[in-house]
C-alpha cells in the first residue's frame, strides 16, 4: 500500500456526523486514514475504530491509528503512528513487522534519518504552521523540508496546513500533506479534499 498524497487524520469522536465526513473526504480522492483520538475512551475508540476500518476498506486506503498498538491490533488497522512520547519504535518494529509504522520526527533531520535506518515506513515533520488541533504541537522551521530530499521513505508534512498554505509545502520533496481541520472543519469537505487532490496533483505528488 503506497503511503503519500493526502493524509486525511481525524479528530477525535464526537458524534455519527465524524463518519459522514470521513466518507465525503475519502469518496474524493483521499489517499490515508488514520484514526487519531486523545479524549474517548476504549469502548468509543473501538467503536469509531471499527467504523474508519470499514470506510478505508470500501475505498481501499491504508488505515493507520494514533499511538495505540493495541487498538491497531483490536481493530485491525494498517499500521500506527507513534511519536517521542509513545511506545518504542524498535518494540513495535519487532513485534508488528507486516504493519505500517510512521514516525514524528518534529523538526528533527536526523532523528527522522535515524527512523529510516531503523525501518519506518513514514515520517511527519511540523508543525509548520499554527494549529489548535494539537495543543503541544511544537512550531518547526519550513526550510527544514530542504531535507526532505535526502529522506528515501514517504515523508508527510503536518500541522495548521489549509488550501491557502499547502503550495509552500509542496515545493519541497515531500510525498503528502497530513490535515485534520482543513477537511474536518470545512463547510464543504468534499470540496476541499477535492481542492488538495488538485494541488497534489500539480505538484506530482499523485
Ligand atoms: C501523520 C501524523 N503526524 C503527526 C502526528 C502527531 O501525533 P500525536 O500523537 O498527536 O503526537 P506525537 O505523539 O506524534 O508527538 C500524527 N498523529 N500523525
Ligand atoms: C496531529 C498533529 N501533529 C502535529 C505535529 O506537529 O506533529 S500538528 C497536528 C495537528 C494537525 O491538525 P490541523 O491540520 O487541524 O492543524
Ligand atoms: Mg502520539
Amino acid at each position: 500500500m503506497e503511503i503519500k498524497g493526502l493524509y486525511l487524520v481525524t479528530p477525535d469522536y464526537y458524534n455519527d456526523k465524524i463518519f459522514d465526513i470521513t466518507e465525503k473526504a475519502l469518496k474524493n480522492g483521499a489517499n490515508v486514514l488514520q484514526y487519531r483520538d486523545k479524549t474517548n475512551n476504549y469502548k468509543i475508540r473501538m467503536y469509531a475504530g471499527n467504523k474508519f476500518r470499514k470506510l478505508a476498506d470500501d475505498y481501499g486506503i491504508p488505515f493507520i491509528v494514533d499511538d495505540d498498538p493495541v487498538l491497531m491490533e483490536i481493530i485491525n488497522a494498517d499500521g500506527v503512528h507513534i511519536g517521542k512520547d509513545d511506545v518504542p519504535f524498535e518494540f513495535l518494529k519487532e513485534k508488528y513487522r507486516d504493519k505500517i509504522i510512521g514516525v514524528s520526527t518534529y523538526g528533527d533531520i536526523d532523528l527522522a534519518l535515524k527512523y529510516e535506518k531503523l525501518g519506518a515506513s513514514y515520517v511527519a515533520f511540523g508543525s509548520f504552521f499554527n494549529t489548535t488541533t494539537k495543543k503541544d504541537a511544537t512550531m518547526c522551521d519550513i526550510n527544514i523540508l530542504e531535507y526532505a530530499k535526502n529522506i528515501k521513505i514517504p515523508v508527510f508534512a503536518i500541522g495548521g496546513i489549509t488550501l491557502d498554505n499547502v503550495d509552500t509545502l509542496l515545493k519541497y520533496s515531500i510525498s503528502g500533506v497530513a490535515v485534520v481541520s482543513a477537511i474536518y472543519s470545512s463547510n464543504d469537505p468534499a470540496a476541499a479534499t477535492r481542492m488538495f487532490i488538485q494541488k497534489l496533483k500539480e505538484y506530482n505528488k499523485l
